[in-house]
C-alpha cells in the first residue's frame, strides 16, 4: 500500500501523440493494480497523477500500458513511464519504465523496470515469462529474407511500408528524405535542359551542371583534381580509405614489360625503403559491365602503385589497368611520364574502379548491411531490458529504412546504379558475392585491419589515426557498460538470449561467417566487448567515414566517374575526344551529382554519436560510463580541430560531432 505518482513521456516528434486514452497497471512482485482509464498522451509532454494503492504490491517490476480507441486507432510513441513510490516511513524512490516505442493497436505492452535484467533472478520468472513473449512477437515481425543469393541477409520487407512501425523514419526524417529526393529530380530536369543544347567535348563542360548542393571541398576537387598528390591523397583520407595496403613485395599480377626495367628498379627501391603501397582492384576482374540506354558500358580492373613520400605526400607511380591475361600477358603501363591526356584517362580509369569498390563494398556492404544484419538479430534475439539490447539500439535506429529504400531504388531493377554506373544491370550484385566471400572479421576492426594494411603509425593517414582512437574510446564505453552487467566470464557463456545473438548473426546473418573470422559464441567479457565495439564503429563512425565524403569527392564527376562509356585505353595516344567519349554523358552525370548530395550531405535531425537522448540504463553506474563516453569524444573532437588547423585539407569524417549515432543515410 502506498502513494505513487507516474509521470507519461511522450515523443517529441510529429504525430507522437494520441487521441486515444491511455490504460495503465503497474505490477510488483506480490501484486498488480490497474490505474483505470488516463490522459489522452500529448506530443512532447509528460503529464503526471497520483494514485494511492491499498494493496501491498512490492517492490515494482512492469508498468503494463494499452490505448484505448473509440473509433480511431491512433498510435503514441511512448518515451517511457517514470513512477515515484512514497511508502511509509521510506523516501521516495523514482523507478523508470523505458518505452521508445508506438503503441499501436489495442494490444498491452509489458515495461520493464531499468534494472530488471540485473534483478531477473528474483523475480519469480515473472521476467523470464515477459522476455519469452517479448522475442516471440519480435521474430514474428522482424523476419530474414534472401534478398540476392550470396550476400548477408536483410529484413523481410518490400518497401519501406512493410517494416514495423518502430523500425520507420519519423516524420521529419520521411518528410526531409522525400523532399531531397524531388529537389534531386527537379535538379536533374533542369541540368537536363540547361544543357540540351551545349556541348559535351571538353572537361571544363562539366561546369554546365556544376551548381546545386556542393561542398568548399567539392569545389576544390574541380580545381585540383588532375593534380598526382591529390589523387593520391584520396586513398588514404578519401571518401574510400579502405583499399590502400603497403606493400610486401612487388604483386605478382605487375608484369614489368620490357624496356621498363628502371621503373622495376624504382619500384624494388620503394619497397626497400618501406614506403611502396597499393591499391588493386582485381574483385573487378570479368564482371559483366551494363548496359544503358542500348550503349555498352566497359569495367577495368586496375593496379596502382604508389610512393609514400617524405612529406607525407602519396604519389602514383604507374597504374596497370587490366590483369594479364591470355589476350593481353603484358598488359601496357601508364606512368606519370605518358602524355598528360594518357596519364589522365589511366587515373580516371583507377577512380571509377574505386567508386565501383567504395560503394558496394566499403559503404553498402560493409556498413549498411553489416548494421542490417546486428539490427534484424538484436530485435530477434535481446529482449528490451537485456543490456547489449540497450547499448547498440540507439546505434541501429532508420538503418532497416534506408537499406530497404537502398533495395527498392538503388541497387533495384532500373535502380540508379542500372541507370548510371557500369557495374549496373548485375554486376554490382556480383561485386558485392565476391565482397562477401572476402568480408572478415578483422577487416570491420581498425586496430586489426589498419595493421594488416600496414597503415598504423603512417603519419599522413588521418583517417587511420583518427579510426584507431574512436575505436578506443568506443571499447572504453562498452567494457564499461559490459563489466556493470557481466561481473565474471561465466555470466557471458551462460547468457542464452547474448549467445543466441551471437549466433545468430554469424551463422544466420552473415551465412556462416564463422569461416571468415566471425565468432559463434563468446567465452569471454573480452570478446563480447570487441564484437559490440565493432558492431558500434561500423554504425557509427565507419559509416561516417565512407558516406559523408560523397559529398565532397564523388560531385565533381570527372574525379570518380560512376560510369565509363569506351573501353580501357590499351596504347598511350589518347584524344581529349576519347577521354569525353569515354566519361559519363550529361546525364549519368547529373544522376552522379545528384544522388552523390542526396546521400552524402548532412542530415538535418542528426544524432551526433553518443548523444542520443533515450534512457535505456538508469542508475549512477551507466550514466557515469555514458559521461566519461561523451568527454572522450570532446576531447578527440579537440585534437581533430587541432590537427586540422595545420593542414592543407583537413580530414573531418570522424569529428566525432560529425559523426551520427546511426546508420540513417
Ligand atoms: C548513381 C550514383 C550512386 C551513388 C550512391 C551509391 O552508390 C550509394 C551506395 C551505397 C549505399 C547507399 C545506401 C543507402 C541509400 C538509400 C537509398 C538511396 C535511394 C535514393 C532515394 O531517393 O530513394
Ligand atoms: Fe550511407
Amino acid at each position: 500500500m502506498g502513494r505513487y505518482r507516474v509521470r507519461v513521456a511522450t515523443g517529441n516528434s510529429a504525430f507522437s501523440g494520441s487521441n486515444n486514452q491511455v490504460q495503465l497497471w503497474l505490477v510488483g512482485l506480490r501484486a498488480e493494480v490497474e490505474l483505470g482509464l488516463r490522459l489522452r498522451p500529448a506530443r512532447g509532454q509528460m503529464e503526471d497523477f497520483e494514485v494511492d494503492v491499498s494493496e501491498d504490491l512490492g517492490p515494482l517490476q512492469f508498468v503494463k500500458l494499452r490505448k484505448i480507441h473509440l473509433l480511431i486507432k491512433d498510435a503514441w510513441f511512448c518515451n517511457h513511464i517514470t513512477v515515484w513510490v512514497f511508502e511509509q516511513s521510506m523516501e521516495e524512490k523514482e523507478i523508470v519504465f523505458p518505452c521508445y516505442r508506438w503503441v499501436e493497436g489495442d494490444g498491452i505492452i509489458c515495461l520493464p523496470e531499468t534494472t530488471a535484467w540485473m534483478i531477473r533472478n528474483e523475480s519469480q520468472g515473472l521476467f523470464q515469462k515477459h522476455q519469452e513473449e517479448e522475442l516471440k512477437a519480435r521474430r514474428t515481425l522482424y523476419g530474414w529474407v534472401s534478398w540476392k543469393k550470396g550476400i548477408p541477409l536483410s529484413v523481410a520487407a518490400a518497401s519501406e511500408k512493410d517494416l514495423p512501425l518502430d523500425a520507420r523514419f519519423h516524420e521529419e526524417k520521411k518528410v526531409d528524405f522525400e523532399r531531397t529526393r524531388v529537389v534531386g529530380v527537379t535538379e536533374i530536369a533542369l541540368k537536363r535542359l540547361y544543357t540540351l543544347l551545349s556541348s559535351w567535348n571538353s572537361l571544363e563542360d562539366f561546369d554546365q551542371i556544376f551548381w546545386g548542393g556542393k561542398s568548399a571541398l567539392a569545389k576544390r576537387v574541380r580545381l585540383s583534381w588532375k593534380d598526382d598528390d591529390f589523387f593520391g591523397y584520396q586513398f588514404l583520407n578519401g571518401v574510400n580509405p579502405t583499399l590502400l595496403r603497403k606493400s610486401s613485395s612487388l604483386p605478382t599480377r605487375l608484369v614489368i614489360p620490357p624496356g621498363t626495367e628502371d621503373l622495376k628498379a624504382q619500384l624494388e627501391r620503394k619497397l626497400q625503403e618501406g614506403c611502396l603501397f597499393e591499391v588493386d582492384f582485381s574483385l573487378l576482374a570479368g564482371i559483366q559491365a551494363n548496359v544503358i540506354q542500348g550503349e555498352r558500358q566497359h569495367l577495368a580492373a586496375p593496379l596502382l602503385m604508389l610512393k609514400m613520400e617524405p612529406d607525407g605526400k602519396l604519389l602514383p607511380m604507374v597504374i596497370q589497368l587490366q590483369l594479364p591475361g591470355s589476350d593481353s600477358p603484358v598488359p601496357p603501363l601508364f606512368l606519370p611520364s605518358d602524355p598528360s591526356l594518357t596519364w589522365l584517362l589511366a587515373k580516371a580509369w583507377v577512380k571509377n574502379s574505386d567508386f565501383q569498390l567504395h560503394e558496394l563494398q566499403a559503404h553498402l556492404l560493409k556498413t549498411h548491411l553489416m548494421a542490417e544484419v546486428f539490427a534484424v538479430a538484436t530485435m530477434r534475439c535481446l529482449p528490451g531490458m537485456h543490456p547489449i539490447f540497450k547499448l547498440l539500439i540507439p546505434h541501429l535506429r532508420y538503418t532497416l529504412e534506408i537499406n530497404t529504400r537502398a533495395r527498392t531504388k538503388l541497387i533495384s531493377n532500373g535502380g540508379f546504379f542500372d541507370q548510371a554506373v557500369n557495374t549496373g544491370g548485375g554486376g554490382h550484385l556480383d561485386v558485392l558475392r565476391r565482397a562477401t566471400t572476402c568480408l572478415t572479421y578483422r577487416s570491420l576492426c581498425p586496430p586489426d585491419d589498419l595493421a594488416d594494411r600496414g597503415l598504423l603509425g603512417v603519419p599522413s593517414a588521418f583517417y587511420a589515426h583518427d579510426a584507431v582512437r574512436l575505436w578506443d574510446i568506443i571499447s572504453r564505453y562498452v567494457q564499461g557498460i559490459v563489466q556493470l552487467h557481466y561481473l565474471e566470464d561465466e555470466v557471458v557463456r551462460s547468457d542464452p538470449e547474448l549467445q543466441a545473438w551471437c549466433r545468430e548473426i554469424t551463422e544466420i546473418g552473415l551465412c556462416k561467417a564463422q569461416e571468415r573470422g566471425f565468432p559463434v559464441s563468446f567465452q569471454s567479457r573480452d570478446e563480447l566487448c570487441h564484437f559490440v565495439t565493432m558492431c558500434i564503429f561500423t554504425c557509427t563512425a565507419q559509416h561516417s567515414a565512407v558516406n559523408q565524403g560523397q559529398l565532397d569527392w564523388y560531385t565533381w564527376v570527372p574525379n570518380a566517374p560512376c560510369t565509363m562509356r569506351q573501353p580501357p585505353p590499351t596504347t598511350k595516344d589518347v584524344t581529349l575526344e576519347m577521354v569525353m567519349a569515354t566519361m559519363p554523358n550529361v546525364h549519368q552525370a547529373c544522376i552522379q551529382m545528384t544522388i552523390s548530395w542526396h546521400l552524402g550531405r548532412f542530415q538535418p535531425d542528426m544524432v551526433p554519436l553518443g548523444h542520443h537522448k533515450e534512457q535505456y540504463f538508469s542508475g549512477p553506474g551507466p550514466q557515469a560510463v555514458l559521461n566519461r563516453f561523451q568527454e572522450d569524444l570532446y576531447t578527440l573532437e579537440r585534437e581533430i580541430v587541432a590537427r586540422n588547423e595545420s593542414l592543407d585539407l583537413p580530414y573531418e569524417y570522424l569529428k566525432p560531432s560529425r559523426i551520427e549515432n546511426s546508420i540513417t543515410i
